[in-house]
């Protein structure tokens, strides 16, 4: 039913759509160079991602490698200052056009998301960054969990993919939150995204190349793997925070109303677009909503598919502050450093108080939401919507 040959990934006939294809030689050692050659940057963890960008084994796709170059320079020069390249200079518009989209955000800034892309790329933490990260890096494959200083702090690791969520990373963000309420050293745990998206949902492959037989056991799966992904956040202890560090889709969006504080960058969306996929609310959504913006509001989300900016969702209860780009990790820095520090026991007690009014509820939503999935994911509205979005990306 999901049968579809993933797309041709990236056509080498040149400049196709807005992606621009750094197809010839040239651009390529250009490309790869410009890994060397950074003017001024200090950070061992930079200097140690840009030795990574040369040993990389797959080469990225032209998309990520345009968001590569675009931090680069932005971590190395700051914001763009040069002029816009001529019309008929399609590859030095594209990679214009990739730095001047970073806006003003901090060499800082530009610095900490051109490791966290390549690093995630290359599938590991640099040796510089695990020991900079504190005293445990992570054992998993898509995310990243790092503690110090009291705080868990579990990274989305798929940049390429916009951090979209696989069935294994489900199950890794299920284990990172077990982990962390029961580790007596974690007070407080954190939830952000690599590269420029927080998250862009369920991975949509995940329904992918299955045969019809094994539909309704794909959906089975899906529904038990959701209602422990959900019941993960509904029970976790201690306080939870969510640094949205752009946008954020789908179920990303929904369980973060399950979270004690979320903090976005003025740069961060929040779209459910549960009905243009065929799909469904979860995340407990159907219950929080409705509580937190009133009906109507929540109806525009999970319905109609309104994606709403960071403010926006700050004026519906989702989100807690909304914190300028380039000082965003800074900001969200000194927030949680302030809960870690707090007496943990009465922040507990505190937020048992708190969840315990409505855990039953929000289990009993959880429960039902999976159950209206498990019957959406195996519908024709379902099946065309995620046909259209993969047949979509293969005409790029
Ligand atoms: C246990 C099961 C639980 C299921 C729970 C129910 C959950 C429901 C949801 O979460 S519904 C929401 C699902 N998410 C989406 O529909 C978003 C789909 N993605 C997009 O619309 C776009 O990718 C984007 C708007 C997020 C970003 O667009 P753009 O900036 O143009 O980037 P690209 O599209 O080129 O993306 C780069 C690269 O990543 C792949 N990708 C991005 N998001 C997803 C995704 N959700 N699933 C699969 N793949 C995704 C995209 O295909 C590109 O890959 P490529 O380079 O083409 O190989």
């Amino acid at each position: 039913m999901y049968r579809t040959e993933r797309r041709q990934k990236y056509d080498t006939s040149g400049f196709s759509g807005q992606r621009c294809l750094l197809n010839s030689r040239v651009q390529r050692t250009q490309f790869l160079h410009m890994g060397r050659t950074a003017f001024g940057a200090h950070d061992a963890a930079f200097e140690a991602a840009k030795e990574r960008l040369n040993t990389l084994k797959e080469e990225p796709d032209n998309n990520v490698k345009l968001q590569i170059y675009a931090l680069f320079k932005q971590a190395t020069k700051g914001p763009c200052n040069t002029p816009k390249p001529g019309a008929f200079d399609f590859v030095g518009r594209a990679k214009w056009q990739a730095w001047s989209g970073l806006g003003d955000i901090s060499q800082d800034e530009a610095q900490k998301q051109y490791i966290d892309i390549i690093n995630g790329l290359a599938g590991e933490e640099s040796p510089a960054e695990t020991e900079q990260a504190g005293e445990e890096a992570s054992s998993y494959k898509e995310i990243k969990v790092t503690k110090e200083n009291k705080v868990c702090s579990i990274l989305l690791n798929r940049p390429a993919k916009k951090n979209a969520i696989t069935w294994l990373m489900y199950n890794e963000i299920v284990q990172a939150l077990d982990d962390a309420s029961k580790d007596d050293s974690v007070t407080v745990a954190v939830i952000t995204g690599a590269g420029d998206y927080y998250c862009s949902g369920n991975d949509l492959g995940n329904f992918m190349n299955i045969d019809p037989k094994d539909m309704p056991k794909m959906a089975r799966d899906g529904k038990e793997l959701l209602r422990r992904f959900v019941t993960a956040f509904i029970d976790f202890p201690k306080p939870l925070i969510g640094a949205v560090n752009g946008p954020a889709v789908g179920v990303s969006v929904t369980v973060l109303g399950l979270f004690d504080a979320v903090y976005a960058t003025d740069k961060a969306t929040f779209h459910t677009p549960f009905t243009e996929l065929g799909q469904s609310a979860e995340g407990c959504s159907s219950y929080v909503f409705p509580k937190l913006m009133g009906n109507t509001k929540a109806n525009e989300m999970l319905l109609f598919n309104k994606k709403l900016t960071a403010h926006e969702a700050c004026e519906r209860g989702l989100v807690t502050e909304v914190l300028p780009h380039d000082s965003f990790q800074k900001e969200v820095q000194t927030r949680v450093e302030y809960v870690a520090q707090l007496p943990p026991q009465s922040v507990r007690e505190g937020k048992k108080l708190v969840r315990d009014q409505e855990r039953e509820d929000l289990h009993k939503a959880n429960e039902k939401e999976c159950e209206v999935l498990e019957g959406r994911w195996l519908s024709e509205e379902c099946v065309r919507a995620i046909m259209s979005f993969f047949t979509k990306k293969a005409r790029l």
